[in-house]
């Protein structure tokens, strides 16, 4: 990001071999007037042109909702939960239909995925997800994904489909994201209010300070660029690389494909992290917070160690055995998480104490430590 500091470039994207392109809706409908048809056509024969050179492509598509508003006759983006699922459904339709006929002008076939928080966060159903998506590609087939929204409400949505893209690059290890969007990439302010801002070319995914340029989106799209940055760390964790372009460039992805330096590119700086791993950091609703001593945050952090309860000073939330939780530092830092032992009242009692004693004070021994590394991820 900053000047003098090497990140790798360009070559990184012309080997690639399986891409996922997320289009998102304030692209996709025009600035919010109906679906842009032939718009649609222009990226449908750009991902027609990798398919041909053996790249293989899961396409993320937003847009349901602006469709079905346009279908329905509404003006406006309503509020309620049960009108944004009802047009969301009748705009899926319309969205599918769509690609349908585009890609089928080169005899290319696609696959409608629609996924929701639910089917990421179970295990079993996950695994589900990734072997149909993995056979599809394989197949030949275009797979586009939207996040499930007539069955969704606030609290369990992606709510951005730049972090479903993300979860997706995961899923079938991608070599790279590609976000295209309204803008030529990110900047080091909102372009939309400063006309001085500057495109950063290239950074490093989990560099702290991107997050500090993103700023959110507009009337149409949900995230901005704060959901595609994050979205950069979590692609990063499978080792893929993200881009930020504008879809409005003519042949985006062939030049992306063929090394030119367009948008933003953002590498990963870590080793990918093992896929059970992944699935766990990639997990976004936790139900309780542990608090941890200086001497548990060494041990997860140096030596990949489980987390007994002696390292845990407090806790908060409810949760029952099994399910998430944040482990932080006394500041309140991020440190891991995990899927605990026990349940928020045996928990409870556990804080502090040796694991011998667990059996004396509970009256059973579930397991020894309150988060086994395995299912432990350091943030
Ligand atoms: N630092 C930044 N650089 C570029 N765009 C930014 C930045 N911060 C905020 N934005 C806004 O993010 C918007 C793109 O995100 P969003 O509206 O969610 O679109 P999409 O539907 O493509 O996801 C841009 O139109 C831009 O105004
Ligand atoms: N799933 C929603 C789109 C969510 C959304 O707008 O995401 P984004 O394009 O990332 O801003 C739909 O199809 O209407």
């Amino acid at each position: 990001m900053a000047k003098g500091e090497e990140v790798p470039g360009r070559d990184a994207l012309k080997g690639m071999r399986r891409v996922v392109v997320k289009i998102g809706s304030a692209l996709l409908t025009n600035d919010g007037r109906a679906l842009d048809e032939a718009a649609i056509g222009g990226w449908v024969d750009q991902i027609a042109a990798l398919h041909r050179r053996g790249i293989e492509v899961v396409l993320v598509s937003s847009g349901a909702v602006a469709a079905g508003m346009v279908r329905l006759g509404w003006q406006t983006r309503p509020s309620e939960v049960h009108a944004l699922q009802a047009a969301a459904a009748v705009g899926q339709n319309g969205l599918t239909e769509c690609y349908e006929g585009h890609f089928g002008r080169h005899q290319l076939t696609t696959a409608q995925v629609l996924l929701t928080h639910d089917d990421l966060s179970n295990r079993k159903r996950y695994l589900n997800a990734r072997s149909a998506l993995r056979t599809l590609v394989e197949l030949g087939v275009v797979p586009v994904v939207n996040e499930n929204d007539t069955v969704v409400t606030d609290e369990i949505r992606f709510g951005d489909n730049d972090t479903l893209g993300a979860l997706v690059a995961n899923l079938i290890e991608a070599d790279a994201l590609v976000i295209l969007t309204d803008q030529e990439g990110l900047f080091d302010a909102d372009p939309r209010h400063d006309p001085n801002a500057s495109l950063i070319t290239e950074g490093r995914a989990d560099d702290p300070r991107l997050a500090a340029v993103a700023g959110d989106g507009g009337a149409l799209g949900r995230g901005g660029m704060t959901t595609k940055v994050r979205a950069a760390r979590l692609a990063a964790r499978s080792g893929a690389l993200t881009v930020i372009a504008s879809g409005r460039q003519p042949e985006v992805l062939t030049r992306l494909v063929d090394g030119e330096r367009l948008g933003t590119l953002l590498t990963p700086d870590q080793a990918p992290i093992a896929a059970r791993k992944r699935w766990l950091a990639g997990q976004l609703q936790v139900r309780g917070t542990l608090t941890l001593d200086a001497g548990a945050v060494k041990v997860l952090r140096d030596s990949g160690s489980s987390l007994l309860p002696v390292g845990v000073k407090a806790i908060a939330g409810r949760f029952v055995r099994g399910e998430m939780v944040l482990c932080v530092d006394e500041e309140g830092r991020r440190i891991a998480k995990g899927l605990v032992n026990y349940g928020v009242d045996e928990a409870q009692r556990l804080i502090g104490q040796p694991s011998h004693r667990i059996e004396a004070i509970l009256g059973y021994m579930e397991a020894p430590e309150l988060i086994h590394r395995d299912n432990l991820v350091v943030l």
